[in-house]
């Protein structure tokens, strides 16, 4: 049977390896979403040479899941995405590694860097495929789930509901509301699921339950 880490073991892991210097934690951020991307574009390979434009909409949260997801956002547009990104909390709240990948996406010309409150707003139903991208809450959450990302993950499903061929769930580490320690009480709407390194207790059940589970090497 495949190991499986608890959180703190996983931290213990990155913790090390930054503190030998092998690895900084921007660059293990760097891996992470580059795994993101590489997963999406191996499970839905029509993604990878599209006939027009995918989308991806890019729910942020206020911590390094959140970072992964400013990664993958910026990656998928260097592909010719249509991108937003939608965050959970101030920018200059975001930890360190975060807020540099929030910048750096920032930076990218004609990037959309929005507000969590902007969601509600936005049209995307003239897109005919795309993936909603759940960077809410990784390894560091603790139930509950705040009400403003419930609301977020919501407004997510109603744009995947819009397009049930064309749009698919996509969470990063794990999906936002459940805590990597345990068995999900639920098994949430998602339809890939990537984590890092090792899997977590969380995420056997989701296998089990039929969800893609993908485990990117983050080279640690
Ligand atoms: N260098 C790193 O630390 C790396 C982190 N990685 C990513 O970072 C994630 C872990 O990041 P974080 O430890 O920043 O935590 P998260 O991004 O999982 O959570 C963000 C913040 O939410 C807060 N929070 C927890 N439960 C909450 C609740 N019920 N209501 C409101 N706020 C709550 C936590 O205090 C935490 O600061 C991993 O799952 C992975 O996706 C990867 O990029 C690999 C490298
Ligand atoms: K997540």
């Amino acid at each position: 049977m495949a190991e499986i880490l608890t959180s703190a073991q996983m931290r213990a892991i990155e913790q090390a390896a930054m503190a030998a210097g092998t690895v900084s934690g921007l660059a293990l951020m760097e891996r992470a979403g580059t795994g993101v991307v590489a997963a999406i574009l191996e499970t839905w390979p029509a993604l990878a040479t599209p006939a027009e434009p995918p989308c991806a909409v890019v729910l942020c949260g206020p911590g390094n899941n959140g970072g992964d997801g400013f990664v993958v956002a910026r990656l998928l547009a260097d592909r010719g995405w249509r991108v937003a990104t939608y965050l959970l909390g101030r920018p200059e709240r975001l930890p360190p590694d975060a807020r540099a990948t929030a910048e750096a996406w920032s930076a990218q010309p004609g990037a959309r860097a929005l507000p969590s409150e902007a969601l509600a707003a936005e049209d995307w139903t003239g897109c005919r495929a795309g993936v909603v991208i759940d960077a809410l809450y990784g390894i560091g959450f603790r139930p509950p789930l705040p009400a403003a990302a419930a609301q977020m993950l919501a407004i997510a499903g109603q744009i995947v509901a819009a397009h049930p061929e064309g749009w698919r769930r996509v969470a990063i580490d794990i999906p936002s509301g459940l805590a990597a320690d345990t068995p999900p009480p639920v098994i949430p709407a998602c339809d890939l699921v990537v984590t890092f390194h090792r899997e977590k207790p969380v995420h056997p059940p989701l296998r089990a339950a039929g969800l893609a589970v993908v485990t990117a090497d983050i080279g640690l």
